[in-house]
């Protein structure tokens, strides 16, 4: 895992690398600067380019001025810097490395209180006005200065963090912030990143590792956490000699209607190929024929519309319950008698969520360790209207550890909530993946996991990676615009047989 820090704990792993490394911070500049420049060199190749390098006064100034030194020293040969002269302070090592950018031949700019904005024709502009220093939003100077750099529309490339871009914590709406077609951040993304609200801001960033002393990082015990490929090769057991379709659990999944099968399909299919020894749908009568021809593994149980099928819970590993379900009452009788007959730890996706939010007393009936994925309006319609997906982490974080239960949050980066407290972050998946469907296949996943005796925890953070990196497998390298559920669903066994 990698831990995913806030604005204080960088501080505070900056200042613990200083001192224990020990490096000095002059130093700690330097190689975050290098840490910068190498990415930086590889992607714009083309040295003739100008560039104008906008530095503050603070340490993400002093970053600045030692990437324009850097750069120089690269061959880049159009080089500006402009340095924003709005306040008296100025930080030791933006100072250092001011007077070092002086005994070169490359042109700085000041820029004082109230001047009027300096021409601009740079073909990059380099942002090292404000980074993790931020601590109120742009106003004055700043906010001119940010307004003006976005009405020119350049290609900017922000320093660790676009200018006026908070870390963690909310973003306003209405705040002023630099549009970064790319972000080289130090260490590890930042948490706001990861959330929906940066894409205005943001279009693509790359972590460079500025070597702050992981261990410390891991010591800080950070809530927020992001999922690697390691984490899920550790969780991923093979599939044993001698095991047969008992080993592999017993997966139940009541969905569909006449006129949402595919949920069901999809569904169902995607539990068989993510390896539940046994997978029966509980379907209507009407959906037996599509049932039977999409996916022969699947078995079924059929139910009307007047009764309760004849489920006998306790012989399924799990449960899951809801995709393409309907809300009707029978839809409902079905979900009480899971919550009320069944015990072990199941999976809520789509009508079952909407059913949960229209009768939020059977939020406290799910069994412990029972697993939930709303996408955003599904979990609004759950916990209530959000302002944004800041205020949306907090309450997914207290609501898994009420309801001792894990929430996949459906985004582009999926969170899972933990009734610990943690706060997983996923980051495969591509947006050739967003189709309807989609969801029904990571419900059908999780499911699979579950029925094969990984734990609820594994179950979710494992199923949301396999679920991404399958789309990414099929979407990234045959640069397809679009995949389906369905595709993901069938090479589900080629992804997780890389991953053991
Ligand atoms: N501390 C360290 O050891 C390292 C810091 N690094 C760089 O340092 C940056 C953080 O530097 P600083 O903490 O000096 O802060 P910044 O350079 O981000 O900001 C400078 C100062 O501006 C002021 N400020 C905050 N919000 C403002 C606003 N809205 N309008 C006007 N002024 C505002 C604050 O007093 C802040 O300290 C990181 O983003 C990174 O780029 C890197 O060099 C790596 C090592
Ligand atoms: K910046």
């Amino acid at each position: 895992m990698l831990p995913l820090l806030t604005a204080p704990q960088i501080r505070e792993a900056d200042a613990y690398t200083i001192a224990h490394e020990p490096i000095s911070s002059i130093d700690l500049m330097e190689r975050a600067s290098k840490a910068f420049v190498s990415w930086f060199v590889n992607h714009y190749q083309d040295k003739q380019e100008t560039i104008s390098v906008y530095c503050g006064t603070g340490n993400n100034g002093g970053d600045g001025l030692a990437i324009a030194r850097l750069l120089f020293e690269h061959d880049y040969i159009n080089i500006e810097v402009k340095v924003a002269r709005y306040s008296d302070k100025s930080t030791t090592d933006f100072d250092a490395n001011f007077a070092r950018l002086k005994e070169l031949s490359i042109s700085i700019h000041e820029l004082d209180d109230g001047d009027t904005q300096p021409a601009e024709d740079a073909d990059i502009i380099i942002d090292a006005l404000l980074g993790s220093g931020l601590n109120k939003p742009l106003e004055g100077n700043f906010k001119s200065l940010v307004e003006y750099l976005n009405s020119l529309q350049k290609n900017v490339v922000a320093v660790d963090l676009p200018t006026g871009f908070y870390t963690d914590g909310e973003l306003e709406e209405t705040a002023t912030i630099l549009k970064a077609d790319l972000v080289i951040t130090f260490q590890q993304p930042k948490i706001n990143f990861l959330l929906p609200e940066s894409a205005p801001y943001i279009d693509c960033w790359e972590a460079v590792n500025i070597g702050l002393d992981e261990g410390f990082i891991r010591s800080l015990q950070s809530p927020y956490q992001m999922v690697e490929e390691k984490d899920v090769r550790a969780i991923l057991k093979p599939r044993a000699k001698f095991s047969h379709k008992g080993t592999y659990g017993h997966a139940l999944i009541i969905a569909g209607q006449a006129k949402t099968m595919g949920a069901a399909l999809l569904c169902s299919s995607a539990c068989v190929y993510a390896g539940a020894g046994l997978t029966t749908a509980c379907v209507p009568e009407s959906g037996l024929t599509a049932l039977n021809s999409y996916q022969a593994e699947v078995m079924a149980i059929v139910r009307n519309d007047y009764a309760l099928p004849d489920l006998e819970l306790s012989k399924f590993t799990t449960i899951a319950i809801g995709p393409g379900l309907g809300t009707s009452d029978d839809a409902l009788a079905l979900l009480q008698r899971v919550l009320n007959d069944y015990g072990k730890p199941i999976v809520i996706d789509a009508d079952g969520l909407n059913l949960l939010a229209a009768n939020p007393k059977l939020l406290e009936q799910l069994p412990a360790g029972s697993i939930i994925t709303p996408h955003l309006k599904e979990f609004d319609r759950l916990f209530g209207e959000h302002k944004n997906w800041w205020k949306r982490l907090q309450t997914a974080q207290l609501k898994a550890g009420e309801l001792g239960i894990y929430i996949v949050l459906k985004n582009s980066y999926t969170i899972t909530a933990t009734p610990q407290g943690t706060l997983y972050f996923n980051y495969t998946s591509n947006a050739a993946m967003a189709t309807g469907g989609m969801g029904d296949v990571l419900t059908g996943i999780i499911t699979a996991m579950l029925a094969q005796n990984y734990t609820p925890e594994q179950a979710s953070i494992a199923g949301v990676y396999l679920h991404g990196k399958a789309g990414d497998e099929l979407a990234l390298p045959n640069r397809l615009n679009v995949v389906l559920p369905g595709q993901v669903a069938a090479y589900l066994p080629a992804t997780m047989a890389k991953m053991l």
